[in-house]
């Protein structure tokens, strides 16, 4: 039993892997599939809320998507009119964020329609399940937080589906607060996947385009490696200084996570009660400067930078100039995993010991 989540890359660009792997997940016992919106729609979603972008473009961009991969674009029509009426009627909203996130809603609804309809071709059955009927915010429009407790009450709307044989997808990103629609932040569709695993008692895959948690991150640094175990106190402060392979509410909610890639599907690292103490070397734009951060160590060989902790997790962090930012990345990668870190020591992945499986 496992809850499976699709980023918005994999969606967009990889969705017959994305089917194929639930159907298989499916094939091995209960699944329950949470989806990003397609990859760059949410900041298009944005642009429309504030009136700098076409809503024609989004529904050509959806509609084209869909029959590439053999969805009836029709089945679209009733979420892009609903989304005209919401558009057209911005003063009936209480306030111009709570009419923003529910214009971000958006994403994730088309794109939850587009999978289960893809899921529907291979002869599966899914039904899409409301974000907002079951998971319950706290009402803070773009970064609302779940209240686990009153939520709790609702998992039996995926139970329902699940009792019926099908198979549900529910629209990452979004909870609901009195009746309004609530985002959970950038990035929150781990967090949709993490609440669920928790509620369910369920283990999370996340699945995207890269295979887990890398000693730095792989598309500036590439000799950085995967870590095969990250314990959540890691991964929490990794997260919150700008990791971005994993949401760092996602870790708080507290279920166990795997990530795996979406073109091999291993499960590249686990978080969760485990460490495999090995540093991760994370960073943020600041404006002109860039802050570089490496977790898990208390000294950077050669730089002069203070030791903090965050939950028993030391890590040490250095600010550098924007346009500078690869090559630090490099150098501090290097110097803090050159001595310690022979590769050979350590399995590639943690998919020689973890396959997925529900
Ligand atoms: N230390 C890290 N380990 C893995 N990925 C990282 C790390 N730091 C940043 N990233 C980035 O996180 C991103 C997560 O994958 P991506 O495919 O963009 O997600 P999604 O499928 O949600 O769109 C990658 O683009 C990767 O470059
Ligand atoms: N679509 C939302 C939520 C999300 O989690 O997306 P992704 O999984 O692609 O990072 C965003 O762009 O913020």
């Amino acid at each position: 039993m496992i809850v499976v989540k699709f980023g918005g890359s994999s969606v967009r660009f990889e969705l017959p892997s994305a089917v194929e792997l639930t159907e298989r997940l499916w094939d091995a016992g209960d699944v329950v599939v949470v989806v990003s919106a397609l990859k760059g729609v949410t900041d298009a979603l944005l642009g429309l809320a504030r009136g700098e972008e076409r809503l024609d473009r989004l529904v050509g961009l959806h509609r084209e998507h869909a029959e590439r991969h053999g969805v009836e674009p029709s089945v679209l029509s009733p979420i892009f009119g609903e989304l005209e009426g919401v558009l057209a009627g911005r003063e009936k909203f209480p306030c111009g964020e709570a009419f923003t996130d529910r214009v971000l809603s958006f994403g994730e609804l088309l794109s939850a329609r587009i999978f289960a309809e893809a899921l529907k071709r291979r002869g599966l059955s899914a039904r899409i399940v409301e974000p907002w009927e079951l998971l319950v915010t706290d009402g803070n429009f773009g970064d609302a937080s779940v209240d686990l407790k009153v939520s709790a009450g609702n998992v039996s709307l995926v139970e329902e589906v699940l009792d019926a044989g099908e198979i549900p997808v529910v629209p990452g990103f979004v909870g609901g607060f009195n009746g309004m629609v609530t985002t959970l932040g950038r990035g929150g569709s781990d967090y949709t996947a993490s609440v669920l695993g928790r509620l369910l008692g369920w283990r999370v895959l996340i699945v995207s385009h890269v295979d887990g948690i890398y000693t730095a991150d792989p598309h500036r640094v590439v000799s950085a490696r995967l870590i095969p175990f990250v314990s959540r106190g890691e991964a929490l402060v990794a997260s919150r200084l700008g990791m971005k392979a994993l949401h760092e509410k996602a870790v708080s909610a507290g279920a166990e996570i795997l990530l795996a890639g979406i073109r091999n599907w291993n499960v590249g690292t686990v978080v969760g009660e485990r460490s495999s103490g090995i540093p991760v070397v994370v960073h943020r734009v600041d404006g002109e400067s860039a802050v570089i951060s490496v977790v898990g160590v208390d000294s950077v060989p050669g730089w002069d930078a203070r030791v903090r902790w965050e939950g028993g997790v030391p890590y040490v962090s250095l600010r550098v100039p924007r346009a500078r930012l690869g090559s630090y990345l490099v150098r501090i990668h290097d110097a803090v995993t050159g001595g310690l870190f022979d590769v050979r020591a350590f399995p590639s992945r943690a998919g020689g010991e973890l396959s997925v499986s529900a």
